[in-house]
C-alpha cells in the first residue's frame, strides 16, 4: 500500500537556526518558512535528491508539536509521510486492522496540497505516520 518516502519531519525549537544548519552546515537546498495554519505549523523544507526534510516549527497556541517539544527541547524526528495512491482507500483499509486515525478521520490538505492523515504512533511502533496522496 505505501509508496515513496516522501518526506521526514523533524521538529525544531529554533527554526532560523535549524535553517540555517541545513542550508550552511549541510549544503543542502531550502525554502523559505511557510505558515501552515491549518496544521499549527511553520515549515522550511529541505530539498534532498531522493526525499525532502520538514523542519517543522509550532503555530499558534495549540499546536499539535508543542507537547512533542516539551517532552524533547532540543527537537527531534517528530514523524515520517508515505505516499499511497489512494488515501481513502488506504485510510479504510488500516483502520479495519484496528489503526487509529487521528483527528476526525477526514484528510486535510497538507504542505505540497495533497490530501494528508496521520496515524498514532502507538500503532505503529512509537512513529507518528502521516499519509499523502500520490
Ligand atoms: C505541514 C503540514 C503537514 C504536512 O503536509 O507534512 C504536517 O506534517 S503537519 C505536522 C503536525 N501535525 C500533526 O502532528 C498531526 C497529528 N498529530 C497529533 O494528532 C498529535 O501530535 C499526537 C500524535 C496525537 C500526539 O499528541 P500529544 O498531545 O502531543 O501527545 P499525547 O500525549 O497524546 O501522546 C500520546 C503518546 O504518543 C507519544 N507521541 C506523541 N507524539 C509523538 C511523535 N511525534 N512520535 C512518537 N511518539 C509520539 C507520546 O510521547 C505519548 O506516549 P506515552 O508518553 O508513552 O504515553
Ligand atoms: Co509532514
Amino acid at each position: 500500500m505505501i509508496g515513496k518516502l516522501n518526506h521526514v519531519a523533524i521538529a525544531v525549537p529554533d527554526l532560523a537556526a535549524a535553517t540555517a544548519l541545513y542550508r550552511d552546515t549541510l549544503g543542502a537546498k531550502v525554502s523559505a518558512p511557510v505558515a501552515q495554519p491549518a496544521h499549527g505549523v511553520t515549515v522550511v523544507f529541505v530539498e534532498l535528491p531522493n526525499t525532502k526534510v520538514e523542519l517543522l516549527h509550532p503555530m499558534g497556541e495549540k499546536s499539535p508539536i508543542a507537547g512533542f517539544l516539551e517532552k524533547n527541547p532540543s527537537g527531534g524526528i517528530h514523524h515520517i509521510c508515505y505516499e499511497v495512491e489512494d488515501i481513502l482507500a488506504a485510510r479504510d483499509k488500516l483502520k479495519a486492522t484496528g489503526a487509529r486515525v487521528l483527528g476526525d478521520g477526514e484528510p486535510k490538505i497538507g504542505a505540497h496540497d495533497k490530501p494528508v492523515l496521520f496515524l498514532h504512533p502507538k500503532d505503529f511502533n512509537g512513529t507518528l505516520v502521516e499519509l499523502e496522496q500520490a
